[in-house]
């Protein structure tokens, strides 16, 4: 999917949220588990009252390897499932993959190509080498962690190296990059007071934020901080949206849950 298609879907739907599909078994309605793959009927019923309201879907892979083959089989119909029935969606492989330069081509083939992702998420610590076999795929994206979420980030992240928080200096240096125009970045919503900073680097790029929802960050003030003329923000909840009941009616929840985010993203956007 081109970014523009992706701005104008933002438009049509008054919406700029991302859907995470973390599915864990214990934690899905009961009643699900009879079926023979309640990963699946799990995330179909999800995306079917969600698909809407959300202009992205965010599957992050550890939730799905973690159940072997079985897993990995439940990701592959559940994209299958979202680009045969909801193509205008943004998909996203939330895999953190990166590697030596003919390792990180297959990573990229596996979910770009084989798995037939909009994108997937890349760890930039081996540098330029590891990052640009995901760049080369035409119309497909590689979101970059750049500031991430958790208290983690600042044991290296925005750690001075030359004067320079590292997180701005990778950043700065992934624009080098061939094929750069392809990247997007990560940043945590807990770190809302950090985009101004991240705009003046990168004020064009799309950033996929996590950590609204159960990590508590605030929609509102990233927004204010991080919003561009074309809206530039994807913001993801997973377990905020995905697990609100876990009932019979855990799918209308799950829909009450992504609506009153996007009705707040509608008035952002009425109001900028
Ligand atoms: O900095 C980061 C990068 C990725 N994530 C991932 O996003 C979702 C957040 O889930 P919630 O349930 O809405 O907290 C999850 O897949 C994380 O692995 C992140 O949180 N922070």
């Amino acid at each position: 999917m081109t970014t523009q298609h992706l701005i104008q879907q933002i438009h049509q739907k008054q919406s700029f949220l991302c859907v995470g599909l973390d599915v864990d078994l214990t934690k899905i309605p009961e009643h699900l588990l009879q079926y023979e793959d309640p990963i699946f009927e799990f995330n179909k019923r999800i995306i079917d009252v969600t698909h809407d309201l959300a202009v992205s879907y965010k599957p992050n892979t550890a939730f799905y390897e973690a159940y072997g083959i079985k897993g990995w089989k439940s990701l592959e119909k559940t994209i299958r499932y979202i680009n045969e029935k909801y193509p205008d969606i943004f998909t996203i492989a939330d895999a953190k993959r990166g590697d030596i330069g003919n390792t990180s081509s297959m990573y990229a083939k596996a979910f770009l190509e084989d798995l037939d992702f909009d994108s997937v998420t890349v760890a930039p610590y081996m540098g330029k080498d590891s990052v640009e076999p995901f760049l080369a795929f035409e119309n497909k994206h590689t979101i970059m962690l750049a500031l991430t979420s958790n208290e983690g980030a600042f044991d290296f992240q925005t750690l001075e190296v030359n004067g320079e928080e590292l997180y701005k200096k990778v950043i700065a240096t992934s624009k080098t990059w061939k094929n750069s125009q392809n990247l997007m970045y990560v940043v945590g919503a807990t770190k809302a007071e950090y985009f101004s900073e991240i705009r003046k680097i990168i004020p064009d790029s799309f950033l996929l934020v996590p950590g609204v929802g159960a990590q508590g960050g605030s929609l509102s003030e990233v927004c204010c901080y991080g919003m561009n003329t074309n809206v530039g923000l994807l913001i993801n909840s997973s377990r905020g949206i995905i697990y609100a009941a876990s009932g019979m009616d855990f799918a209308e929840k799950a829909r009450a849950e992504a609506l009153k985010i996007q009705q707040e993203m509608q008035r952002i956007l009425a109001n900028r």
